[in-house]
């Protein structure tokens, strides 16, 4: 790989041009992904935020969907935030009826769970290994992790408020997912850490 990997943004539905210009700005080459063929030409792909339900329908429709899972089960590395997170997800709770995802990550996702109490906050997020203070953390209508199975790692949690020590960033191997939008607020931190996991550095 060069210096400066391609990253794929899946790009069937979702905030793909703040997540390209994030990865961009953390060092990658950026390229919309909607084909199974342009799977192949990426290193890394991002599962933007949007709504999970409706990217799921897409990637069914696309027939993105089995490529989608086959790549990432060949260790294609992947970041996912909000809808991203529940597309990683192994098992999601509060789908709709037959949602699927691509999985990869052993966690247990619950759909809209902040969004029950209030559709969009933000909190301070520490997330371990990313120096530099918590992150400004935003949510919309975001998941939470319910669960995190053997083999994946909690790895960011709210640190206060009401709705402190909710899990709201894992990592599995080369696979990383955040309840939150980093690409929204500027702050390329978590853009940076998927860059040098792409690269191997991380
Ligand atoms: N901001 C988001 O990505 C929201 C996720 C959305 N609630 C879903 O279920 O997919």
């Amino acid at each position: 790989m060069s210096a400066t990997p391609t990253i794929g943004v899946l790009a069937l539905q979702g905030d793909v041009r703040e997540h390209a210009r994030a990865l961009e700005r953390a060092g990658a080459r950026a390229v919309g992904v909607r084909r199974p063929e342009e799977l192949d030409a990426v290193d890394g792909l991002v599962i933007p935020g949007g709504e999970s339900t409706t990217m799921w329908k897409l990637a069914v429709a696309f027939e993105m969907l089995e490529p989608l899972r086959k790549r990432v089960a060949a260790g294609l590395p992947a970041y996912g935030s909000c809808a991203g997170m529940i597309m990683l997800a192994d098992r999601i709770e509060d789908g709709v009826q037959g949602q699927e995802t691509v999985g990869g990550i052993d966690m247990t996702v619950r759909r809209n769970a902040f969004g029950r109490q209030v559709d969009s906050f933000e909190a301070p997020v520490t997330v371990d290994g990313v120096d530099g203070g918590p992150f400004e953390a935003v949510f919309i209508r975001a998941p939470w992790v319910e669960s995190v199975g053997a083999s994946a790692r909690a790895l960011g949690h709210v640190s206060q408020g009401d709705r402190a020590g909710r899990i709201v960033a894992v990592r599995q191997g080369g696979l990383l997912a955040t309840s939150f939008h980093p690409e929204i607020t500027g702050d390329a931190r978590i853009h940076r850490l998927f860059v040098d996991m792409v690269k191997g550095n991380a």
